[in-house]
C-alpha cells in the first residue's frame, strides 16, 4: 500500500549540500549547494537542468544511494540518512540502464524481482501477472526480453521497479532511445501511475516536450541550487513578452551578438552555435517589431539565418531565462552570461 497519499509531502529536501571531495590534484567539487524543495504526494515532478547540476546527486541521496554532506531529506515521510531500509521500501527506481535480465522471460524478470524485495513465491507469481496486464505484456510473458522491443524493455523496467508496490518513483529519463510511439505509451503509462494508482513520480529528462506534456510540477536545477519551481503552465506565464528564435547558418556568434547590439527591446538574448547550426534567442515585449529589427541587423551583417519565429514562451524559453543557454546547448554561450540571466530573473 502508498504509504504517504496524505497531504504530507512526498519528498522533501531542505538545504542539502553534497561535497565530493577531491582526490590527489581535482578538487572537490560542491554538487549540491542548499538545494531545497518539497514534491505534494501523487505528482509527476520533474527535474530539469543542465549537465553537471546536481540532479543525479539528488536522485542518489534521495534513494539512499548517497549521503548528504549537510541538510536534511525526506521520502514519503523516512528520513533519508536515520530510516534507508524505510525509504528503500517505499521507493522504486528506475535507472537509465536495462534493469531485466535479457535471457529470461518477462514473467521470470518480474518474479526474480519481486522474491529480491521479500516477496513470497504465489504473491510473486500473482504480482508479476498483475503488472504484466496492467503494463500490456501479458502476451509477450513467455517471451525472452532479448526479443523485446525497446519500449517493452522500457515498461517491464517499470514493472519491475513496482513489484513491492512503492509510492514514489523515480524515473531516470524514462524514454530515451524510444522511438515517438513508444515513447508516447510510456507517458500514458505515467500518466496512469500517478493517476490511478496515485504514484508520485520523480522524472529526470533531456526532453523539454516530455517535461511540459508529463510533468505537473517542475524544479529547474542550476549549480547544486533549486533555481525555479512550478507548474509548466505557471512557469511559462512568469516570463513576460514574446520569445524570438532565429536559426542561424554557419554563424559566428560574436558577429551575430555585435549585429544585434543595437536592437532595441530585446532582453535574455543568447547566440549559441553547434556545428554548422546555431540559434539566436531572445525576448521582447513587442515580437513583430523586434522580429523586423532583428532581420535587418542580420541582412545588414550578411549573416545568413534559416527560420525565424516568435511565439509565446515555452519551456525552453522558460529553461533559457534560468539557466542562461538552451536545453541543448553548451554549458557555456557567447549570450547573455548565466550571472546576467539570473540577475534578471524577476521578469
Ligand atoms: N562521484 C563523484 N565524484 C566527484 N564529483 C562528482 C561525482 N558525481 C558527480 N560529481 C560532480 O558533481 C556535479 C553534479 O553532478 P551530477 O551528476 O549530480 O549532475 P547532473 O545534473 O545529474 O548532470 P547530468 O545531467 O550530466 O547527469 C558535477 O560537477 C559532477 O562532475
Amino acid at each position: 500500500m502508498p504509504e504517504n497519499t496524505g497531504n504530507s509531502p512526498a519528498i522533501m529536501a531542505e538545504d542539502l549540500v553534497k561535497v565530493y571531495p577531491g582526490r590527489g590534484r581535482r578538487p572537490a567539487v560542491r554538487a549540491l549547494d542548499g538545494l531545497g524543495f518539497t514534491v505534494p504526494a501523487g505528482r509527476v515532478f520533474g527535474l530539469l537542468g543542465p549537465n553537471g547540476a546536481g540532479k543525479s546527486t539528488t536522485t542518489k541521496i534521495l534513494t539512499t544511494l548517497s549521503r548528504a554532506t549537510s541538510g536534511r531529506a525526506a521520502v514519503a515521510g523516512h528520513d533519508v540518512a536515520k530510516r534507508p531500509d524505510s525509504v528503500r521500501a517505499a521507493i522504486g527506481y528506475v535507472s537509465q540502464g536495462a534493469s531485466t535480465d535479457p535471457l529470461l522471460t518477462a514473467t521470470e524478470n518480474l518474479k526474480i524481482a519481486a522474491r529480491l524485495r521479500g516477496i513470497g513465491a504465489a504473491d510473486a507469481a500473482q504480482r508479476a501477472q498483475r503488472l504484466l496486464d496492467e503494463f500490456g505484456l501479458a502476451e509477450a510473458s513467455k517471451r525472452p526480453v532479448s526479443t523485446f522491443s525497446g519500449g517493452m524493455r522500457r515498461r517491464l523496467d517499470v514493472a519491475a521497479a513496482l513489484v513491492h508496490r512503492p509510492s514514489v518513483l523515480f524515473l531516470d529519463e524514462p524514454t530515451t532511445g524510444l522511438d515517438p510511439e513508444a515513447r508516447a505509451a510510456m507517458w500514458a503509462e505515467i500518466r496512469r501511475l500517478s493517476g490511478e494508482e496515485a504514484l508520485t513520480v520523480i522524472l529526470t529528462t533531456h526532453y523539454m516536450e516530455e517535461a511540459d506534456r508529463l510533468a505537473d510540477e517542475l524544479l529547474i536545477v542550476n549549480r547544486g541550487r533549486a533555481v525555479v519551481q512550478g507548474t509548466p503552465d505557471e512557469l511559462k506565464a512568469a516570463l513576460h513578452g514574446d520569445s524570438v528564435r532565429v536559426s542561424l547558418v554557419e554563424p559566428d556568434p560574436a558577429r551575430v551578438r555585435q549585429a544585434i547590439a543595437q536592437v532595441a527591446g530585446l532582453r535574455d538574448v543568447v547566440v549559441e552555435a553547434s556545428g554548422v547550426d546555431g540559434v539566436l534567442a531572445a525576448r521582447t515585449d513587442d515580437a513583430s517589431a523586434a522580429v523586423g529589427s532583428v532581420i535587418a541587423a542580420l541582412d545588414a551583417a550578411g549573416i545568413r539565418y534559416g527560420q525565424v519565429a516568435a511565439s509565446h514562451p515555452t519551456l525552453d524559453d522558460v529553461y533559457l531565462h534560468f539557466v542562461g543557454h538552451t536545453f541543448d546547448g553548451p554549458s557555456t554561450s557567447s549570450g547573455t552570461g548565466e550571472d546576467d540571466v539570473l540577475e534578471g530573473q524577476a521578469a
